[in-house]
């Protein structure tokens, strides 16, 4: 299937078939209605529980009877195959892989905002699992109102009501919806906590969701303020050769310490766990080489700068460099190259990129070093090495591969996009391309 291009007009709504979800669901189509746009409800199969074919037919009958009604819905559905491995939480695997495929069944209709039905409690709650997790005030933030990732916008729009709010709008205008059993299961942390903890909590603490809420709020605004140092620190200490690993202990523990976090999930585009963190610390004082092995890869000191070299690199890099694939995009949508641990995301777009006829047949390349990228119209083509750190591209975002026409011309670089020399007049059908590193 080609991917859809942009519509305007298009509001996705997540949503389980849980109360939460049904409700703004709900709320959104008379909104919608109203404003003459089309909503499409996302739901993710994850194909854990027997019950889940349940509930993806209460959803599609849910959504058949309001579009009988006249209200302006589409439910687009997908099936997770989750890959687990020993030691995964099950509930974190499946929680990256449904936003993965939210942000794929959004896109794929044109919608660029999906709705998401959070609210005041669960943002309490997760403040609460956080901290007994001894997690940091990134953590302890819990989940923004906005946020904006990979060309969608996700919003929260009741993350600040209470949930009683949420049950009441629900009783008065009697919306059906699923009880997910798990809720009941005491396996999971959050279902401990909503079961066990919790009743107990606001039965001593009648405020309790408020102030857990408010206290969120507080280190959301301490953690973008770590950010914002961490940001003045790192422009004198990574000149895009690397981080200066003493300049940066020279800050002091905690100011460093903050500055390197910020690094390695820069770079690497994973939060750095507070072992691996200890460990860095503690072993790079007055040490100029050496490397840390990582599950996501190995951060590499040499000359006393640290480099982060993903996992596939860092193993091609050993191996010799990838040989050159052929392969044609000419199906769209993902095109798995596992042998670059990736795959390639196929995109319709307005401007900035490609006709059709130029990914029928593609070839992929390593970097061989002397390539050049040009970033826009009247704009020099310039080495790829200034373009990455001129838009300052992490390395982990770099580690795809160069893909090429059939008649050798540069099509499209990770991290930077297509190659302005190759795009389409604007107007004329054109699609993009974007990498997507395997989680
Ligand atoms: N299987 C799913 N399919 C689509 N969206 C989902 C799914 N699970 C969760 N979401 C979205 O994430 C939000 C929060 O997830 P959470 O696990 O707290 O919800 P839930 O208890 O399963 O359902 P609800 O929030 O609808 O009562 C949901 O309100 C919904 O918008």
């Amino acid at each position: 299937m080609k991917p859809a291009a942009a519509a305007p007009g298009v509001v996705a709504v997540a949503y389980s078939g849980g109360r939460d979800s049904t409700a703004l669901l709900f709320a959104t189509l008379r909104v919608a209605h109203a404003l003459g746009l089309r909503v499409v409800a996302l739901h993710i199969h994850h194909g854990l529980q027997a019950k889940a074919d349940d509930w993806l037919r209460h959803c599609r009958k849910q959504c058949d009877a309001w579009k009988r009604q006249g209200w302006p819905v589409t439910l687009a559905w997908t099936r997770l195959h989750l890959h687990l491995t020993a030691g995964d939480s099950v509930e974190a695997v499946a929680r990256r892989a449904r936003y993965q495929a939210l942000r794929r069944l959004a896109l794929e209709h044109g919608a660029h905002t999906v709705l998401l039905g959070h609210h005041r409690t669960d943002q309490a709650e997760t403040f609460l699992l956080q901290a007994l997790r001894g997690g940091g005030v990134a953590g302890l933030a819990g989940m923004p109102v906005t946020a904006t990732r990979e060309g969608v916008a996700w919003l929260r729009p009741w993350r600040n009501r209470p949930r009683s709010d949420i049950e009441a709008y629900v009783v008065q205008h009697g919306l059906a919806y699923v009880d997910d059993e798990s809720n009941a299961d005491d396996r999971f942390a959050r279902n401990l906590l909503r079961q066990q903890v919790w009743p107990a909590l606001v039965g001593a603490f009648p405020q309790a969701e408020a102030a857990l809420a408010d206290a969120a709020a507080w280190a959301g605004e301490a953690s973008a303020c770590l950010e914002a140092l961490a940001t003045l620190d790192l422009a004198s200490l990574d000149d895009g050769l690397g981080l200066d690993v003493q300049a940066c202990r020279r800050l002091g523990t905690a100011r460093g310490r903050n500055a390197l976090r910020v690094w390695i999930r820069r770079m690497s585009g994973h939060r750095p766990s507070a072992s691996l963190l200890e460990r860095l610390w503690q072993e790079s004082a007055g040490v100029s080489a050496r490397r840390w092995d990582w599950a996501k890869g190995e951060l590499r000191l040499y000359r006393g700068r640290l480099s982060w070299v993903g996992r596939v690199v860092a193993a091609a890099s050993e191996a010799r460099a990838l040989p050159a694939t052929h392969l044609s995009l000419k199906g769209g949508g993902i095109v798995a190259v596992p042998g670059w641990g990736g795959a390639l995301r196929v995109e319709r777009v307005r401007e900035g990129g490609v006709a059709w006829e130029r990914l029928r047949r593609v070839e992929l390349r390593g970097r061989q070093g002397g390539e050049q990228f040009q970033s826009g119209h009247g704009r020099p083509p310039r080495a790829l090495k200034k373009q990455f750190q001129a838009a300052a591209v992490p390395a982990w975002q770099r580690q795809g591969p160069l893909v090429y026409d059939a008649a050798g011309h540069l099509l499209f670089v990770p991290g930077l996009g297509m190659d302005a020399r190759a795009w389409a007049t604007p107007g004329r059908p054109q699609w993009r391309l974007l990498w997507e590193p395997l989680a």
